[in-house]
């Protein structure tokens, strides 16, 4: 029978804490942060949002777990080691203990885009705003709220957070959403002593499947029930400080800039926004993975098309075709098991960030639109197939369902896809 996972001597001290212990975290941030240099000094707690399982799984592990990376060509196994503790969301006492400790120096979060719980301008929703005042609340960031709040309290000085989820301008978005929840005095606070640091993060990380729990018992002859999957590419761009001070990720491979936008935007555009389409495009045509869907030559070229039109909205210097080239690589990588199915929440939300912007872009220069009304028309398809194309238009963007170019091209490409699912 096989061993279970178990520490044998003590992790690293706790500096960080996390929110939002999916499979990402701890095949990005947790890996950068035992990777780097003085990882050893760099421990940390991780809080789950919504279900307390993945926390009681890695808990019984000691925070351990086995990070799989899958190349083409086959697996390698490393144990990943960051995560010293992992509690339930809910256990909002450990969550202000943490924080009131001034060795505790950085917060990440991963809890999605619908995590945030903002409304589609960017602004608190209502459910936030109650959530901030609740006794017990049960949001990221009204968490958060309460965690900083014992923090100052405590007197425990600055701290940096992180956004680790794909928004455009995910730092200026998170301050914002803090700042107009918080009531006084902690609001003050946070505007003096919290950094935010916008980030864009990159490493395809599909959900753990039961089949990835074998492969793991194979690779190292452990028995692991909290292992993750990933691609052997990674990459972490992040700007902004950290008063209280950081990992050196930076000897693991991160990037500091001064200016993070151009990196977000053309992650953002081109890699989500072809998730995005793939993730609408694909299932109609019967792919159930993103490799899959990107073996599909009409596919292929509407993706490329969508780039071609992204790319004319980012500036220089970002290296374009090299960055294209990888993506059609990874997202061909046959050992990442990644279902259009998981990429394909909250569609609305993803289309009006990441397409829509190309779209109005595009149309104000009197460019070309194809790659975007070839989105678009997928989602209409898949997500309002009831509804008339200008009036789901309309409800997707009411400037691009007034410009009848655009219009036209939406109802042309849902002319085609029907055509072709007719065809068989
Ligand atoms: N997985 C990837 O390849 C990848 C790569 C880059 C960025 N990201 C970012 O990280 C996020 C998390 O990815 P993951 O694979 O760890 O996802 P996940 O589904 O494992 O979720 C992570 C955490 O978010 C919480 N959560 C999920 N949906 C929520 C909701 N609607 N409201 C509140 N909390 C919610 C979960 O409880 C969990 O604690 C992504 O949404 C994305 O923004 C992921
Ligand atoms: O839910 P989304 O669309 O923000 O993300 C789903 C995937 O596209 C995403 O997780 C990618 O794998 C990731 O962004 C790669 O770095």
């Amino acid at each position: 029978m096989s061993a279970a996972l178990r520490r044998e001597r003590p992790g690293p001290p706790v500096r960080m804490v996390h929110l939002g212990l999916g499979a990402f975290h701890r095949a990005h941030q947790a890996w950068y942060t035992q990777h780097a240099d003085d990882g050893a000094d760099w421990g940390i707690a991780a809080f789950t949002v919504r279900s307390p399982d993945a926390a009681r799984v890695l808990d019984a592990q000691d925070g351990l777990y086995t990070i799989v990376t899958r190349a083409a060509d086959g697996d390698t196994a490393e144990l990943g080691t960051a995560i010293v503790a992992a509690h339930d969301g809910a256990d909002l006492e450990s969550l202000e203990r943490y924080l009131s400790d001034p060795a505790v120096a950085v917060v990440t979060l991963t809890v999605t885009e619908a995590g945030y719980a903002l409304d589609a301008d960017g602004s608190p929703s209502a459910r936030l705003r109650d959530d901030a005042e609740a006794d017990r609340p049960a949001t990221a960031l009204g968490r958060l709220l309460r965690g900083f709040d014992a923090r100052r309290r405590a007197n425990a000085g600055p701290i940096a957070v992180v956004c680790c989820d794909n928004l455009p301008e995910n730092g200026a978005l998170l301050r914002g959403a803090l700042l107009a929840v918080a009531a006084e005095p902690l609001r003050a606070w946070i505007e003096r002593d919290v950094s935010v640091v916008g980030t864009s993060v990159d490493r395809i990380t599909p959900a753990v499947t039961d089949e990835l729990t074998a492969e793991v018992e194979r690779l190292t002859g452990l028995r692991d029930a909290a292992p993750v999957a990933t691609e052997p590419f990674s990459d972490w761009v992040l700007g902004g400080d950290f008063p209280a001070g950081r990992p050196r990720w930076e000897s693991a491979g991160a990037r500091f800039v001064d200016d993070l936008e151009p990196w977000e935007r053309r992650k953002l555009r081109l890699l989500n926004g072809a998730h995005t389409l793939l993730a609408l495009a694909g299932p109609p045509r019967g792919h159930r993975t993103v490799a899959e869907a990107i073996a599909d030559p009409a596919l292929r070229s509407a993706v490329e098309a969508l780039w071609d039109e992204a790319s004319a909205t980012l500036p220089d210097g970002l290296d374009l075709p090299a960055y294209r080239s990888a993506l059609l690589e990874r997202f061909a990588n046959p050992r990442i098991e990644h279902r259009l199915a998981q990429i394909a929440q909250d569609s609305l939300t993803k289309l009006r960030l990441r397409i829509v912007p190309v779209a109005r872009h595009r149309l104000a220069e009197g460019a070309s639109t194809s790659g975007c009304a070839t989105a678009v028309a997928a989602w209409i398809a898949a997500e309002r197939p009831d509804v008339a194309a200008d009036a789901a238009l309309a409800d997707l963007d009411p400037a691009l369902a007034a410009d009848a170019r655009f219009a036209a091209e939406v109802t042309d490409a849902l002319a085609r896809s029907a055509q072709a699912a007719r065809a068989g």
